[in-house]
């Protein structure tokens, strides 16, 4: 069974069997204005579990899906609305629409509304897929206006701001239920697939995922048109459930609900969409109750105006002021309930790196703006040799390690790493052509376990049929870390955590390494035992290594050859005894003046 199997079938089943028993009690026993409760509910459960899976795994918040919601009503519609109806209330039809709209079955009406939105949500998807953060929520608010506006002002085909109606009603708990229970089930499976984890950690740190070899903007445009289309199958059910509906219904207040739900429960999990979404529809319930002046206990309460938006407001706010991830947190429920069993290591490599491989650096030189940070710098990082690179502050190091790894293109000369040169490829194509890296600033997947952080780079390597948390396993195992696989990264004394990105750098099975300043803020115990392990990975897999560090007695300890950078300049190359010799790279690092001394 391939590695999203059991967890997701146990994750579908833990969600779906309170459904399922819902919709029973919905059918059979509940009267019904409970039973169109429970039907709503389930409606929602699709529309918010469609938000999670691109706003749950991106971390971008949408307020778009409201828009998917609107254009699987109108589209399902219009194919199924009773012929009867098309003359007097869509007069002006156009012919071609004309010919397939009205008395089709509910099913062919919801095929033919996820077609069309899936064609606007990949239009759509393409530019949004390129934004992150603050920029790509307010691109999806623009998607909401454009739809709302675009069904207002189509008024032959949507009757614009009036209410669409004719619509024939069959949605009852079980049909809902069964869309749902797909719904979780697609969600649950993303979720664990190599395109959702590497979603997921993208979501964390960027950076580090496109070092690690994620294309964050395939895997955003792929979470946006599956979401996409979830949340049309909840607008199509909802266009179903109502029969009657107009555009302002799938606007703000729509997107505020649905919004409450996914954030009072938790974004980031399924679990957090189905919980966070019973909350509020109970929720709601009551207080709209309560607003239209309820008798409480004999007593007879007054009507609260705006009652209802005000209470889950207040709602929402005392929850994110104690739980910052929601109700249900970062971790499914079936996580927590039945953990994964523990992951066998594979063998960690099965061929050394071969002796032709080669980082070559040839006349490299950056320019930001009038500032040159490098200029002319040129050497030779070989396969199973340790090679250090020092220099003052400011001396031009991480402007090299980022021209190496494709971050920053050189302004002249080029970088070659196995014969390709680095910034003639896209960013995360460079670590799957042999280099991982750290960073001086630790950047883990905070909010994932130590396995999904290296399961993300063994992804971006894995060959057909590969377990690549096999592969991570082994990769952890290279720096004593397998034990702690289950435990989120942010959990982890600091040490193990710069060990723990080396171990993900590991996972790319690459021919080097770049460790930009791998001990700092260690303690030297810490740091005797990484350079035991750096020196073990050399010795081993003929690694080669391309370490920056401030601590000199460590690159003295470690390197086989050093290179000496100085305001943007390569002053000095060679082995460890002809460094510390060195007058030019005393003066460097000592003054001019205290070195003739
Ligand atoms: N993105 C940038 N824009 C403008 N200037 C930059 C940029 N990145 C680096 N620099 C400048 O380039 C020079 C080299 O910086 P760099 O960070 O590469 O040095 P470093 O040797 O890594 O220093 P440190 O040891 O302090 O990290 C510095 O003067 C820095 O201010």
């Amino acid at each position: 069974m391939p590695r999203i199997g059991m967890q997701a079938i146990k994750g579908t089943i833990t969600l779906a069997l309170p459904l399922i028993a819902l919709a029973i009690c919905a059918e059979l026993f509940f009267p019904a204005a409970f039973a169109r409760l429970a039907t709503l509910y389930l409606i929602y459960v699709t529309a918010v579990v469609g938000m999670q899976i691109y706003s749950g795994n991106s971390g971008i918040i949408s307020f778009g899906h409201a828009g998917f919601m609107a254009l699987g009503a109108y589209g399902s519609s219009l194919l199924t609305i009773q012929p009867a109806i098309i003359s007097t209330s869509l007069p002006n039809l156009p012919g071609w629409l004309a010919a397939i709209a009205g008395g089709q079955p509910l099913f062919v009406g919801m095929a033919g509304a996820l077609l069309v939105v899936a064609i606007v949500a990949a239009l759509f998807g393409l530019p949004l897929a390129r934004l992150g953060g603050a920029a790509a929520s307010i691109a999806t608010l623009g998607f909401l206006v454009i739809v709302h506006v675009t069904l207002v002002a189509s008024t032959d085909i949507t009757r614009g701001s009036q209410t669409f109606f004719g619509v024939p009603r069959g949605v009852s708990a079980f049909p809902a239920l069964i869309v749902a229970v797909t719904a979780v089930a697609l969600a649950r499976t993303y979720r664990g697939t190599r395109g959702g984890l590497s979603l997921r950690a993208a979501r964390e740190d960027e950076i580090a995922a496109l070092a690690c070899g994620v294309n964050v903007v395939r895997q955003r445009f792929v979470a946006w048109v599956l979401s996409g289309l979830v949340s049309a199958s909840a607008g199509v059910l909802l266009a179903h459930f109502l029969g009657a509906f107009s555009p302002k219904d799938f606007y703000f207040n729509l997107t505020f609900l649905l919004m409450s739900m996914l954030i009072l429960g938790g974004i980031s999990t399924v679990s957090g969409a189905v919980g966070g979404t019973a909350l509020i529809v109970i929720m709601v319930d009551l207080l709209r109750r309560l607003e239209g002046g309820a008798e409480v206990f004999g007593l007879q309460l007054p009507e609260v105006f705006g009652l209802t938006d005000i209470g889950v407001g207040l709602v929402i706010l005392a929850v994110m002021y104690r739980l910052r991830d929601g109700l249900f947190g970062l971790r499914e429920v079936d996580e927590r309930l039945f953990p994964e069993p523990v992951v066998r290591a594979n063998a960690p490599r099965q061929t050394p790196v071969s002796d032709d491989a080669l980082i070559s650096i040839e006349g490299v030189g950056r320019r930001f703006s009038g500032l040159v940070a490098l200029e002319d710098v040129s050497f030779i990082v070989r396969p199973g040799v340790v090679t250090g690179l020092i220099g003052p502050n400011g001396a031009g190091k991480s402007t090299l390690i980022n021209a190496i790894s494709g971050v920053v293109p050189p302004s002249s000369g080029r970088v070659l790493l196995n014969g390709t040169d680095t910034a003639l490829v896209p960013v995360n194509a460079v670590p799957t052509l042999g280099l991982g890296r750290t960073f001086q600033n630790i950047r883990l997947f905070r909010n994932l376990t130590v396995l999904e952080n290296v399961t993300v780079a063994a992804d971006a390597v894995a060959r057909p049929g590969e377990d690549s948390r096999a592969a991570a396993m082994a990769a952890l195992a290279m720096v004593g870390m397998q034990d702690d696989a289950s435990r989120p990264a942010n959990s982890l004394p600091y040490g193990a955590q710069r060990r723990l990105e080396i171990a993900r750098a590991l996972a790319l099975r690459p021919s080097f390494l770049l460790l930009d300043e791998p001990a700092a803020g260690m303690n030297p115990a810490e740091t005797d035992a990484l350079i035991g392990v750096l020196r073990q990975i050399r010795a081993d897999h003929q690694i080669g290594l391309l370490v920056v560090e401030h601590d000199l007695k460590l690159i003295m300890r470690l390197c086989d050859h050093i290179v000496v950078l100085n305001k943007g300049q390569m002053i000095a190359e060679g082995t460890p005894d002809e460094i510390r010799a060195n007058p030019a790279v005393i003066e460097a690092y000592i003054g001019k003046r205290r070195a003739a001394a």
